[in-house]
């Protein structure tokens, strides 16, 4: 039977202690939100977003754009954002409407700002294992948050990441790697057979393709530590790509969806946005 990994119970314990931070520093850490009203998930997770910073001391201010949006208009708008010394926190979620260039707009977030660690500044830092403060993707920081909590040793270990997006495989994949744990980064070309033996053997795999239960039990190895950031939606409830009924069988950690990475993510954001307050009060 597999220890949870909980995420909801360890974000809550985060929250608490970063609204402590917040309170003591003085600072007045704000948060631009930059995204599109018409995406259904947009809405949910940016609400989120606000609720949970509002608890912990930071402001934020939401910047919906249109569906027709141009590159160039959000581009605009992120470099009114970085010339605002009152924002201490940019974040473009994603997905933008379809003609926009996300990348390009992430790399366009001044890199103190760039809270979410999407930028390319911030994700060279980070795949070159570089030394000092830069904002590292929400999503993996936190699930490597949760993995320390829980004293899960990376080092030497065979990690398995499938999926390889900027918000959550590549980052992933460098972080495990700067753990010096063995890192396959697993994707859509991957081919089944190779992804099937890569898992057989993996000590720590990691999933994010949105893909419901696309991961079963009966494809790891008894003890892996499973970490499913899959957020799918089926028959109206919130589901993951790992199949946690017959994993949790062989798993020695798991994550649950709904309660596991998702919450870990929020905590992570905001943990970044007042890091990012506290820096540039210093510079
Ligand atoms: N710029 C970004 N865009 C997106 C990110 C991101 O980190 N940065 N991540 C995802 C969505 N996401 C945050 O934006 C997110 C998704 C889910 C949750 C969460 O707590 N989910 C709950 C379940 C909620 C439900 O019932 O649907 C959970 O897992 O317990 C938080 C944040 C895409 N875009």
């Amino acid at each position: 039977m597999a220890t949870i990994l909980d995420g909801k119970a360890l974000s809550k314990d985060l929250k608490i202690a970063l609204a402590d931070k917040v309170k003591e520093s003085g600072l007045s850490p704000k948060l631009a939100v930059v995204f599109d009203p018409k995406n259904d998930g947009s809405r949910l997770y940016v609400g989120m977003k606000q609720r949970a910073a509002a608890k912990v001391g930071i402001a934020t201010e939401d910047i919906a754009v249109a569906d027709d949006v141009t590159t160039e208009a959000v581009l605009k708008i992120v470099a009114d954002l970085n010339a605002d010394p009152s924002v201490t926190g940019i974040l473009v979620q994603a997905p933008l409407p379809e003609a926009v260039n996300d990348q390009q707009v992430f790399s366009a977030i001044a890199p103190e700002k760039d809270v979410d660690g999407l930028g390319a500044f911030n994700q060279g830092m980070l795949f070159g294992d570089q030394p000092g403060e830069y904002a590292v993707a929400a999503t993996p920081q936190g699930v490597m948050t949760m993995l320390k909590h829980y004293d899960i040793d990376l080092h030497g270990k065979k990690a398995v990441v499938v999926g390889r997006s900027q918000l959550f495989g590549r980052p992933m994949a460098a972080l495990l790697n700067n753990a010096n744990a063995t890192v396959t980064l697993a994707h859509r070309y991957t081919p089944r057979e190779m992804l099937l033996d890569v898992l057989k053997d993996a000590d720590i795999v990691v999933v994010g393709v949105g893909i419901a239960n696309f991961i079963t039990g009966d494809q790891i190895k008894d003890g892996a530590v499973l970490v499913d950031v899959g957020m799918n939606v089926v028959d109206g409830k919130t589901t993951g790509d790992i199949e946690f009924a017959s994993a949790e069988k062989k798993a020695s950690f798991i994550t649950p969806v709904p309660g596991g990475v998702g919450p870990m993510t929020i905590a992570t954001l905001l943990e970044n946005t007042f890091a990012a307050a506290l820096s540039q009060e210093k510079n």
